[in-house]
């Protein structure tokens, strides 16, 4: 255990690419738009020249690839234990995006033997080098397999809409998260809303409990509009802001990687993810 610990931290000195950072898109609630929002800002972000790896953890069914269009050759399982090689596990997206799909080898991540964790570690340098973003799509809810990405992430997108058990579950979340002294930094994005206002008051009301309840809260990011183009773009396989660039969503969506690219921290998100990861899987 020693031994991969030290081997990873010395790993992590060798390079590291300033600037690299991890974001966890999860939410309280399954199917408020978590997927939706990890693809199409995966895209824009690729737009602005940065290079963008979308990591699909999520262990329910595979969206992401499904609204990327692409087809993998295999998946992190496939990677840990079938011997395939890191440049099968990354498939080419649409827009310069590139693409892990978690697979199985999500859940296999509590459980690696010895030449898993060696074959996990390996991938560090190549995102380290690779990626300018890692946006990984977890799973929805308070499950192990969710918290334990949403820990990992030195950044954090929670996705509700202004439903109030969307509001109830990101709450819920958020409370596990303090209970267990987990605080990375959290940005809400308000998904489906009816307007400018409704999501603000929406992040207004989750924030203000959090504030009171919790002494610490997150920050609006920014907000999608309930928009059929959504949907539209869903149903022919193609993200959103390819398809429909203007439509209002893609519009929301532009300026949410706009601020995302504001806010600059440490640059070394990989790097403390895989850290985290290690000591939140293996010990
Ligand atoms: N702003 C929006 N306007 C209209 N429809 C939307 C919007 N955002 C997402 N949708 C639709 O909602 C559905 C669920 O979206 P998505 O798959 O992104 O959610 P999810 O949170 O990732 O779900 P899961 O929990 O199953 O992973 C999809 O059909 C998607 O097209």
């Amino acid at each position: 255990m020693y031994d991969q610990a030290h081997r990873l931290k010395m790993l992590v000195r060798q390079k590291t690419t300033p600037g690299s950072r991890v974001l966890a898109i999860t939410s309280g609630k399954g199917g408020v738009g978590k997927t939706s929002l990890a693809v199409n800002l995966s895209i824009l972000l690729a737009r602005r020249g940065r290079r963008v790896i979308l990591f699909d953890a999520d262990l329910g069914l595979a969206n992401a690839e499904v609204l990327l269009g692409v087809t993998p050759a295999c998946t992190l399982f496939d990677y840990l234990y079938r011997g395939r090689r890191i440049e099968e596990l990354i498939s080419a997206g649409p827009g310069g995006v590139k693409f892990i799909s978690g697979g199985s080898g999500v859940e296999e991540l509590a459980r690696l033997d010895e030449r898993g964790r060696a074959r996990l570690l390996a991938l560090l340098p190549y995102l380290q080098e690779q990626a300018d973003f890692l946006l990984v799509d977890t799973g929805a809810g308070i499950a192990e397999g969710v918290l334990g990405f949403v820990a990992a992430a030195e950044e954090v997108l929670l996705v509700l809409t202004p439903e109030p058990t969307s509001l109830t579950d990101a709450y819920a979340l958020l409370k596990v998260l303090h209970r267990r002294k987990i605080h990375p930094r959290t940005f809400l994005v308000v998904n489906r809303a009816g307007g400018a206002k409704e999501a603000e008051q929406t992040s207004l009301r989750l924030r203000a409990a959090c504030r009171r309840f919790l002494g610490w809260e997150p920050t609006y990011l920014g907000f999608l509009p309930e928009d059929r183009g959504m949907v539209q773009a869903a149903k022919e396989q193609k993200p959103l802001v390819l398809h429909f660039p203007f439509s209002p969503a893609a519009r929301q969506l532009e300026k949410i990687a706009d601020e995302l690219e504001g806010k600059r921290i440490s640059g070394k998100g990989v790097e403390r993810f895989f850290h985290r990861l290690a000591r939140l899987f293996f010990g």
